[in-house]
């Protein structure tokens, strides 16, 4: 037996419901071993396969999807034919969401952690490998990261891919400079900031009553909504693209004093992103 790996085959991005953080975005790292006789082409399973296959699996199922621990003592969820709806009681308050049942993955779990997902994606994985493949060893892990990070959620409602869910998000490094000078006091204001955040979309924001907010809109997949405490959100203007995220946060209107030069590197996720420049005032 020989085993096959491919490290980083590739990346998780989206949202679970926890008990005591809410609404959170993730991403996780893939990394995959397997081991098996070898087939008639002397391989365990040729790369281009192993990406045609369990790539698209993951993609197709927990990526960019609202993770949902089944078990969870605080959740209620009703899925009738192509619509799911559920609410959330969470440490940091309720959180409702509704929206085509593709948006959402449900693991048989109590809490969602990379375990949970692991044991969420195994059968769904292994179900797609060939016979000579005896064993399937799927692990997450989070991209390291030494500086400021922080955890959103969000939705695209004008993606024509997943990205248009209203709950799948990301874990996200950011860098903040000041005349090519990296300023870890801003950077970690930030994250302390979006610390599990929802960044929301103004135009889609349809209720902001009795400390909740309530977003909605209409997607190419269907109809989505969620609602969630105000102090778990930050709103936008535009659409949460990280061209805008990055607009944003140069802008420094997050800021009581904002410097007159600002350069910031925003993260989508792992290794992608958008820079953007406040620029010097006269
Ligand atoms: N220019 C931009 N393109 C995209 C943005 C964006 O902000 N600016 N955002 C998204 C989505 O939010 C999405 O979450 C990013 O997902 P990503 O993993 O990059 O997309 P894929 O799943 O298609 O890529 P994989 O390599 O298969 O993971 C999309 N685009």
């Amino acid at each position: 037996m020989t085993s096959l790996f491919v490290e980083q085959l590739t990346v998780i991005d989206c949202a679970y419901l926890d008990a005591t953080r809410g609404l959170v975005g993730e991403s996780w790292i893939v990394d995959i071993e397997l081991i098996g006789d070898l087939d008639e082409q002397s391989m365990v399973l040729d790369f281009g396969e192993v990406k045609r296959r369990i790539k698209k699996v993951i993609d197709q199922s927990a990526d960019h999807t609202l993770i949902v621990p089944q078990q969870a003592s605080g959740l209620s969820l009703h899925q009738a034919g192509e619509r799911s709806s559920l609410s959330f009681r969470s440490a940091r308050g309720l959180i409702e969401h509704h929206s085509p049942s593709i948006a959402l993955s449900v693991a048989d779990a109590d809490r969602i952690d990379a375990a949970a997902v692991v044991a969420y994606l195994q059968p769904r994985v292994a179900s797609v490998l060939p016979p000579n493949v005896d064993e399937l060893r799927l692990s997450l892990r989070s991209e390291r990261i030494d500086g400021a990070f922080y955890h959103y959620v969000h939705g695209l409602k004008k993606h024509d891919g997943h990205c248009q869910r209203i709950a799948h998000g990301h874990r996200s490094r950011i860098h903040i400079g000041i005349g090519g000078q990296r300023q870890p006091t801003l950077e970690a204001a930030l994250a302390q900031r979006w610390a599990d955040i929802y960044l929301g979309t103004i135009d889609d924001l349809v209720d902001s009553s009795g400390g909740q907010c309530r977003y909605a809109y209409t997607a190419a997949e269907g109809r989505f909504e969620l609602a969630l405490p105000a102090a778990h959100v930050e709103n936008l203007p535009g659409d949460t693209t990280v061209e805008r995220i990055a607009e944003w946060i140069a802008s420094g209107r997050w800021l009581p004093d904002a410097p007159a030069a600002l350069e910031v590197r925003a993260y989508e996720g792992v290794m992608k992103g958008a820079i953007a420049r406040r620029p010097i005032a006269a």
